[in-house]
């Protein structure tokens, strides 16, 4: 026999498929509780227990009452038969008030554990998720899945795996109950009739509760389209777009989309749910109706030849149907557990997704990071990259060296793999083949967190912080204290301290209209902060520097005088700049053309012109661009000292 988990495959398949649905995501969120606290979590288990018991007592005193009224009506009242039913009533009434009272607790116990419980939750999913020292698991469609399911119930404060903990210690309740009305069934009749009642009562349960299980993860089979339904939504709806969506009146489109995307998330789900529950449910139902007919008809056989007083009759009848009803759907439980508890089987699918890409990626280097490394070199030995999943190589076999505090500027058509070879030098991607060397040590040996905060990097797309404008470069260096008098150096050296300052909190203004006294900035001066940003890191000590892209957004006068003082700037640094404009490489100690994945030429500007290769080629076509005025701001061009544009970007290949 072949084992397989298939739910339609041999039974021990069927039981794995089973247990790994049903049971699996109950230990895991069981785990959970000691999160909430030992006296806490006793407490509710204590509460729920006095909960599950006092409709059972009800239950009894209720008989009790029933059976005591012939003798109590016939004794008159004063009589001690009147005194037993007026205790039993009073019982009665305590066992219902009891629960009115507890029930509420029950619920404020619950958010508390909730509470509890989702706050350590938010921390494991924050700790998990920048667990992963690459960016491979978060480029991944089925690690996003997951990550998208776990977050999405915590993050909606709604059926939390917080939720599914106080769910299940609710389920305490309703077992004791049903347990007790069972104990009452078998006491007045036989312990068969007890055992059947239990029996009917789950069978009715599985029905109720085994459906929503397998509708929910209906849910999870349509995470994918879910999440670009909430793209969609969001891009409508956020400040990001808005500029565009009115300019070129996309708000229509949009919402169709998002409509369109909405359907085709929800068509599924509804097929599914009426196959889910529907026939088993007619199934279920006349089963456990047979069943409790059958106990029923025990009793009533038991009555009839008069085995059972009218006590006995009463608590029998109660028990059964109030048994019977505990096979419904329970508010307090089944949906919180059920959507609680698949949030946190997608949180460990991400963990344990995450763990694989880490154990995969050559990402366990402990080795320390000399504090002035590289002082020779940093050289990519035979590297070639391919991103995961992904068919084509992107870099293929590449040999670079970057001799130590000097700049080399890396030039190539778009998609040549420029940024690719920075996701590797700062190991958000390991080399599928070759290495990457630091002084002759493999970066894979060094330690990552190290090894990054020696270099400094700034993105062709860099990230705008919502946040203050000298956080947004205290950022390049954050595992030193803030340093304020390095801010303000590093603002003044990217050419931005003015504009900071002329903010109405000075560089303590948010940069964002969306905060009081928050201002926007230009996409250049943006560019500035984030230069000043990396400029800082080297004042912390980060002796790499790499820059993709830094001036695409700056003007011409504004690049020129950047590059100007980039040499005094970058004094000793080892730096690599991405750059389509001449008048920026030009100025680097060496230039490197990347094409298909290879370094193709190397040289100082003047060798490279004279080698009358790919660059010569393409720094001509940017010079004739020039001369011809092709690029309107190259008029106003007081500084740059060559020809500035985007020949290269225009995808000029020979
Ligand atoms: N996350 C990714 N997954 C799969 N392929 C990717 C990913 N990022 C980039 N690529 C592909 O890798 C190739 C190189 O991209 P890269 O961004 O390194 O080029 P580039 O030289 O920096 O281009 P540009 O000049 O346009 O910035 C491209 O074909 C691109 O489509």
């Amino acid at each position: 026999m072949t084992g397989t988990t298939s739910a339609t495959g041999p039974a021990p398949g069927r039981v794995r498929t089973w247990y790994a649905a049903a049971v699996a995501p109950r230990v895991a969120t069981a785990r959970l509780l000691p999160t909430g606290g030992a006296g806490l979590v006793a407490g509710l288990v204590l509460l729920n227990l006095v909960l599950g018991l006092l409709p059972v007592l009800f239950v009894v005193a209720t008989s009790r009452v029933v059976g005591q009224v012939p003798v109590a009506v016939g004794g008159g009242v004063g009589s001690a038969a009147w005194d037993v039913l007026v205790r039993d009533f009073v019982l009665a009434a305590a066992a219902f008030c009891g629960q009115q009272v507890l029930a509420p607790a029950q619920t404020a116990l619950g958010v508390r554990l909730k509470r509890r419980v989702d706050g350590r939750l938010r921390d494991r999913m924050l700790a998990s998720t920048l667990r992963s020292t690459g960016i491979a698991p978060m480029e991944d469609q089925a690690t996003l899945d997951a990550l998208s399911e776990a977050t999405r119930q915590v993050d909606s404060e709604f059926h939390t795996p917080g939720d599914a903990c106080a769910g299940l210690l609710a389920l305490v309740a309703r077992y004791v109950r049903l347990a007790g009305f069972a104990v009452l069934v078998g006491l007045v009749s036989t312990w068969w009739a007890g055992a059947a009642l239990v029996v009917a009562t789950m069978v009715f349960r599985y029905g109720q509760r085994g459906g929503l299980r397998k509708y929910s993860t209906a849910w999870r089979g349509v995470v994918g389209v879910r999440r670009r339904a909430e793209y969609l939504r969001d891009v409508a709806m956020g400040a990001g777009a808005a500029k565009e969506l009115r300019v070129f009146g996309l708000a229509g489109w949009f919402a169709d989309r998002y409509e369109d995307a909405t359907r085709e998330m929800l068509a599924p789900v509804t097929a599914r749910r009426r196959l889910i529950y529907l026939k088993p449910y007619l199934l279920y139902t006349a089963v456990g109706l047979a069943i409790g007919s059958g106990v029923l008809v025990v009793l009533a056989r038991g009555a009839a030849a008069g085995d059972l007083t009218l006590t006995g009759l009463t608590l029998g009848l109660q028990s059964v149907v109030a048994a019977l009803l505990l096979g419904e759907y329970y508010p307090e439980s089944d949906v919180p557990t059920q959507y609680g508890m698949q949030s946190m089987a997608a949180l460990e699918e991400f963990e344990e997704r995450i763990g694989a890409a880490q154990d995969a990626g050559r990402t366990a280097g402990t080795g320390p990071v000399p504090p002035a490394s590289p002082t020779v070199s940093l050289r990519f030995e035979g590297v070639a990259f391919r991103y995961p999943g992904a068919s084509r190589t992107v870099l293929d076999g590449l040999d670079l060296e970057l001799p130590a505090g000097l700049s080399t500027a890396v030039v190539g058509i778009n998609g040549a793999g420029k940024t690719t070879l920075v996701k590797l030098l700062t190991r958000l991607h390991e080399p599928t083949a070759g290495r990457i060397t630091s002084d002759g040590t493999d970066l894979a040996d060094l330690d990552v967190a190290a090894w990054r905060r020696q270099v400094s990097v700034i993105f062709q797309d860099f990230v705008r912080y919502e946040l203050s404008a000298a956080d947004n470069i205290a950022l390049g260096a954050t595992h030193v204290p803030r340093d304020d008098a390095a801010v303000r150096d590093a603002a003044r050296d990217a050419d931005v301290l003015d504009v900071l300052e002329a903010l109405p909190l000075g560089l303590d203004t948010p940069l964002s209209r969306a905060y009081e006294d928050g201002a926007d900035l230009s996409g250049g001066q943006w560019q500035r902060v984030a230069i000043a940003r990396s400029l800082y890191a080297l004042r912390a000590g980060a002796r790499v520097l790499v820059l993709d892209e830094p001036t695409s957004a700056l003007d011409v006068r504004a690049e020129a005088a950047f590059f100007d003082r980039f040499v005094e700037l970058t004094r000793g640094v080892t730096s690599v700049l991405v750059s389509h404009r001449f008048s920026s490489v030009r100025r680097a100690d060496r230039i490197v053309v990347v094409d298909a994945g290879r370094v193709v030429e190397q040289g100082t500007h003047a060798e490279l012109l004279a080698l009358d290769g790919h660059y010569a080629r393409l720094f001509r076509l940017q010079a004739e661009r020039f001369e011809a005025g092709f690029d309107g701001d190259e008029h106003d061009h007081g500084g740059a000292d060559g020809p500035v544009g985007d020949a290269v970007t225009t995808g000029e290949r020979s």
